[in-house]
């Protein structure tokens, strides 16, 4: 991967980017490029360009110095870019074919140039579509578990994981997480938005305050457990998938985290899908959240019997405790996430597209009521095959 950082920052447009491209020698000299700004995500620009001769394609994405959605008012860092092709290479070299290639980066220019993952679908609309997709869950467990064990004080040598540690400080975008996922949907906050119908749902919430205490616990986890590099932002509008394969993209999150986190979003992503559904549909997403956990802590167990380095890895019980609590945390993480994703900042197409507009109120009072209860009794889970249970009862009215 080339790296450079000697111009300086502008933001790009469409022919500019193409420009840049060429400039760059990313195509052969005699291309014909056309460029194409397809981002739809929250932060960046995304430019897909093409060389109309060949049909090769690339992705270029750069970092805006604000959140594209809010615009200049929310000023965020331009590291992120810098971040996000650093993870993706991390991820390639633990989780090989599960990212999309890294061919070129610049801090400077907060731009990361990858490869073209367009003959793939983005996972949340692919089931929403109620596709088949026989490899999410495995791929998914086994990204997890690698990319989170190999980074965590089990693989790593202690100066080792503390250099990393440093280069992935990623203080604005945890700072997104910590206000708009822990912390803004559990009070009145400006940021919130719903539907004026769910605002007694999100007056029960906020007057919870039993619910308050363990999203305050869950918050100062994320706060403080330097456990792994996670990728920090894993819904599954950061996965590509098609019937074969899976890609995860987007790590501009990524920073030295607790383990149960990725594992949590991913599982509260499935969570949101299943609620869309109808009972009948609903069968597959739980099977899927079991293959993510079976196959996440079988790798995980795997990696930790083959190349853990901590003295204590072999103390009967120290790996299912660690299991255990992952998988505790990742409860707690899913229902803030489900909560988050209902009445805070950024929803999700799972909830918003549900017509008509009575049963979409009507599913998201469930998703509040199902977050909580996942949130709060989290402790009482200790395996994924209560879930489907769980939800059932927890959205019963
Ligand atoms: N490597 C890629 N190949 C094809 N399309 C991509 C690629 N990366 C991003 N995209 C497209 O751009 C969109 C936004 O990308 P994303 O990385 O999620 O941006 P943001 O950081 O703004 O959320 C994705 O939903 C996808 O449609
Ligand atoms: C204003 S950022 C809101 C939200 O957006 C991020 O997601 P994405 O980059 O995939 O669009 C992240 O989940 C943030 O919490």
């Amino acid at each position: 991967m080339a790296l450079a950082s000697s111009s300086l920052y502008e933001p790009l447009n469409e022919s500019s980017a193409a420009a840049l491209a060429a400039r760059l020698g990313l195509f052969e000299t005699n291309s014909v490029l056309q460029c194409e700004e397809i981002g739809d995500g929250n932060l960046n620009l995304v430019f897909r360009i093409t060389d109309s001769k060949s049909g090769h394609s690339l992705i270029l994405k750069q970092a805006l110095p604000y959140a594209k959605v809010i615009g200049e008012s929310w000023p965020l860092t331009l590291d992120r870019a810098r971040i996000e092709s650093s993870a993706l290479v991390k991820q390639a070299e633990l989780a090989p074919g599960l990212v999309p290639e890294v061919c070129y980066s610049d801090q400077t220019l907060a731009v990361t140039v990858m490869e073209d993952l367009s003959h793939l679908q983005i996972a949340r609309k692919a089931l929403i579509e109620k596709k088949n997709l026989p490899h999410l869950a495995g791929q998914i467990g086994s990204f997890m578990a690698r990319t989170l064990f190999y980074t965590s004080d089990f693989a790593l040598k202690p100066h080792a994981k503390k250099q990393l540690v440093l280069q992935y400080m990623n203080p604005d975008l945890c700072k997104i997480t910590e206000d708009l996922v822990f912390t803004d949907p559990f009070f009145d906050h400006d940021s919130n938005d719903f539907e004026p119908e769910l605002r007694p749902a999100a007056e029960a919430l906020w007057a919870d305050s039993e619910v308050k205490l363990h999203a305050a616990k869950l918050k100062k986890k994320f706060l403080t457990e330097a456990d792994a590099l996670l990728h920090g932002d894993l819904h599954t509008g950061s996965i590509f998938v098609s019937e074969e394969e899976t890609k995860v993209i987007d790590p501009e999150f990524a920073f030295f985290g607790p383990i149960g986190f990725d594992p949590g979003q991913f599982i509260g992503n499935l969570l949101l899908n299943a609620l869309s559904r109808e009972e009948e549909d609903q069968d597959v997403i739980f099977e899927a959240i079991e293959k993510t956990w079976y196959t996440f802590s079988a790798t995980f167990a795997a990696s930790w019997k083959q190349d853990s380095r901590e003295r204590f890895s072999e103390v009967d019980g120290y790996l299912d405790h660690t299991l255990g609590q992952i998988f505790e945390d990742a409860i707690g993480f899913a229902g803030c996430e489900v909560i988050r994703r209902t009445i805070g900042l950024a929803h999700v197409e799972d909830l918003d597209g549900i017509e008509p507009y009575e049963k979409r109120i009507q599913v998201k009072t469930s998703a509040l009521e199902l977050g909580r209860k996942l949130i709060k009794q989290r402790h009482n889970l200790t395996e994924p095959g209560q879930l489907k249970r769980f939800f059932r009862h927890a959205i019963l009215r």
